[in-house]
């Protein structure tokens, strides 16, 4: 059994939490939703940290709770990250890192220390004392420190939210990297749809206490029956690889499963695997394809479904690209004189993507 199974209530005056989970034991879940809806709960309910909680918990076929059993959080073997990392100010980065390892038997190691030290690029960093680094190092040590433990799963919670964009963007690709070469299971808490978008596979969106969806992000995004936006508006995420460069026009291809895009060239390698986010507002639809228009990128799809979206001119179209997904948000005076329906055959014109890298 590889998931992940979680059954918790919590009742707090003026909160209660009520979920039941099935949550996959591999790849990054990012756990989704608004200031209070609960998500800090449901990871501490996890680790061990809400004792007053009743529930039930099994990682991968191993109980630790239920009516019975109550593992302590220093029986859990999970890595916790918070939003600022807290490291022994008198120890050096290598000392906090041992500190934390010394209590895994030498056998039970699944994640080395040169690991951690390589993965998250703090070699040289080793001997400084906490107070010399800055906040995104210190978040790099907290992580990697959070790995030393050799955790079958990692729990974070908002681990980017105390730092500024410049560190955000100098900590994602090390995340990133956890994401492509460890086996380890991330629950990660956000309120970030950039975060999501980027390192997510699997999505759970709260709302108070509640859970509102949940399953593969791509799969999810591209709902029409349930109100996951991440931002402004609704849009979908796609697996791609980049496929070729345009030098002339500074363009890149990225092929995906259905198609391919012409984006912007933003330095990224040909044959490295990017992520690319659709805003529904970017895509229109038309029934023959355009012969003279400034849209790069136009695509044979199929409608699937049509549903409201956030204004009652606006409605939201679901087309079939290949295996892929995209919305497309028009007017529903354009669905009426498209005569769309499910089913049908259209082009996809997108105007605007963005490579997540
Ligand atoms: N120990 C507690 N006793 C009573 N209420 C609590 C307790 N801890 C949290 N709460 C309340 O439970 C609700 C959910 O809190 P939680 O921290 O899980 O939300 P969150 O989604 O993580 O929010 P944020 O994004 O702001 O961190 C909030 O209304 C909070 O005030």
């Amino acid at each position: 059994m590889e998931t992940i199974t979680a059954r918790f209530r919590v009742d707090w005056p003026g909160f209660s939490l009520d979920l039941d989970l099935e949550l996959p034991g591999r790849g990054v879940t990012a756990i989704f939703g608004h200031s209070g809806s609960g998500k800090t709960t449901l990871l501490r309910c996890i680790a061990g940290l809400e004792r007053a909680t009743t529930g039930c918990l099994s990682f991968k076929g191993d109980i630790w709770q239920d009516e019975r059993t109550f593992l302590p959080v220093h029986q859990r073997p999970l890595g916790y990250v918070f939003q600022e990392a807290s490291l022994f100010p008198h120890l050096t980065v290598l000392g906090n890192l041992r500190y934390g390892q010394k209590r895994i038997p030498a056998a039970e190691r699944r994640v080395s220390l040169e690991q951690a030290i390589e993965l998250l690029g703090i070699g040289h960093l080793l001997e400084r004392k906490p107070d010399r680094l800055s906040g995104g190092e210190r978040q790099r040590v907290g992580i990697a420190r959070a790995l030393a433990v050799s955790p079958r799963i990692l729990l974070m919670d908002e681990p980017l939210a105390a730092l500024d964009l410049a560190r955000k963007q100098e900590i994602l690709p090390y995340l990133e990297r956890l994401h492509d070469e460890l086996e380890i299971p991330v629950l990660y808490v956000t309120h970030s749809p950039d975060e999501v978008a980027r390192l997510a596979d699997h999505l759970v969106a709260l709302e108070a206490g509640r859970v509102t969806a949940r399953g593969p992000l791509a799969e999810t995004l591209a709902r029409l029956d349930l109100p996951v936006r991440l931002g402004e508006e609704r849009a979908v995420v796609l697996e791609g690889t980049v496929a070729e460069r345009d030098e002339q026009w500074s363009l890149v291809k990225v092929s995906f499963d259905g198609g391919s895009l012409w984006t912007r060239d933003r330095g990224i390698a040909v044959g490295r695997q990017v992520r690319l986010r659709v805003p529904s507002s970017g895509v229109s639809l038309c029934r023959v394809p355009q012969q003279e228009t400034s849209i790069l990128n136009t695509l044979a799809g199929r409608v699937e479904g049509i549903g409201p979206d956030d204004h009652p001119a606006h409605a939201l179209v679901r087309v079939a690209i290949g295996h892929s997904v995209l919305l497309a948000r028009i007017t529903r005076r354009s669905v009426a004189a498209l005569a769309l329906e499910p089913g049908q055959e259209i082009w996809a014109q997108v105007k605007s993507v963005a490579v997540l890298e």
